[in-house]
């Protein structure tokens, strides 16, 4: 894991969100993306070496929809960039963590992403992403 790479929040309102953390970080976001596959529309923020990345529900069935009835609006993952996340996959499974899927799936902002499930790292959430070449 060579850094966090972004904090994904959950929130009930992406445009309402992206007003408050653009007042909040004194900056405008750099990138909004919808990723259908994931049932998401993402707001991306720069905070030095790492993001913020606010993301909405687009679909009933999105995990971020599922995430906030059940919990409400908060702080839904941790991502890490990786190297080489089918390297990474495979290691962290030799470690005994449980995968969500073995396969990389292509998220947002030009990254090959891959989930463990958070109840093999303590209930939280961990995403890892490789830049796309
Ligand atoms: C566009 C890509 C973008 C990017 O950065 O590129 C993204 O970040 S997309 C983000 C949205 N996509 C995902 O989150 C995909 C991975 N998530 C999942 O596959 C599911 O959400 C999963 C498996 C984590 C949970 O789904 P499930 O249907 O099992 O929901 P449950 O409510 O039954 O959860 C089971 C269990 O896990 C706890 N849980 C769920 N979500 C989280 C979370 N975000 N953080 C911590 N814990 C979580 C939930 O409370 C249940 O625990 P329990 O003790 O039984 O209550
Ligand atoms: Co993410």
């Amino acid at each position: 894991m060579r850094k966090i790479e972004h904090l994904g929040i959950a929130v009930k309102d992406l445009e309402a969100a992206t007003q408050t953390y653009k007042a909040l970080l004194g900056k405008s976001a750099y990138q909004t993306e919808r990723v259908e596959s994931e049932g998401v529309e993402t707001v991306f923020f720069k905070t030095g070496e790492s993001k913020i990345e606010l993301l909405g529900a687009t679909r009933e069935d999105s995990p971020i929809a599922k995430y906030i009835k059940k919990r409400g609006e908060g702080i839904h993952h941790i991502a890490f960039d990786v190297e080489d996340i089918d390297a990474e996959i495979k290691r962290l499974k030799g470690e005994g963590f449980r995968l969500i899927s073995d396969e990389p799936k292509l998220g947002a902002d030009n990254k090959r992403i891959a989930f463990l499930h958070p109840k093999s790292s303590h209930g939280v959430l961990v995403e890892l992403c490789q830049e796309a070449s």
